[in-house]
């Protein structure tokens, strides 16, 4: 909710422009910025049990030299252990947690996957898209929910679920 009571989607928050003093739009998550009021997505399909079709993710992928492909855009060969992989995703759970760092900054710098150029964002996707633990612990996610530390046979990931 906004200072004025109005209420607004999950992640967004009212601004003022320090140029023109007109008031404008953040999305925490996406870094997204717009002058008009965001409205709350159509509201997505859910399944028989009630859950969601599709979930929208932001992750943050930190790989090891036991990952399926240890290699990234940031590191040719990445020979890091998994234990250290888990300590460095650790400290940036931590950062994102107390506010120190968005979830988008610190994902364009330090994720070993190729969404890193969006901020970590990997789209909308439904059930059978996403290696099962990485699915499992999206679709588990509230709309703005950070999750604990997931391993994939990609390596460490932390999720961030945007819509
Ligand atoms: C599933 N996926 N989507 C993108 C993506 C999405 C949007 C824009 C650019 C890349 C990259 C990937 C991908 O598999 N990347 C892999 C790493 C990886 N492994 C994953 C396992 C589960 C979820 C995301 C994952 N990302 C890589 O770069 O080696």
């Amino acid at each position: 909710m906004s200072d004025d009571g109005e209420t607004l989607p999950a992640g967004w928050e009212k601004r003022t422009s320090r140029s023109t003093g007109q008031s404008y739009y953040l999305n925490q998550f996406t870094k997204e910025s717009q002058w008009d009021v965001p409205t709350e997505p159509a509201k997505a399909a859910s399944n028989n049990k009630g859950g969601p079709e599709k979930v929208q993710c932001s992750h943050l992928l930190v790989k090891h030299a036991g990952s399926r492909r240890p290699s990234s855009w940031k590191s040719e060969e990445i020979t890091r252990s998994k234990e250290e992989a888990i300590k460095m995703v650790q400290e940036f759970r931590d950062q994102i947690s107390s506010g120190k760092a968005s979830f988008a900054e610190l994902a364009s710098t330090e994720s070993d996957c190729s969404s890193a150029k969006r901020g970590g964002d990997l789209g909308l996707f439904g059930r059978n898209a996403m290696q099962k633990p990485f699915e499992e612990a999206a679709f588990a996610l509230k709309v703005g929910e950070l999750s604990n530390i997931v391993e994939t046979d990609s390596g460490v990931h932390i999720i961030m679920r945007t819509a």
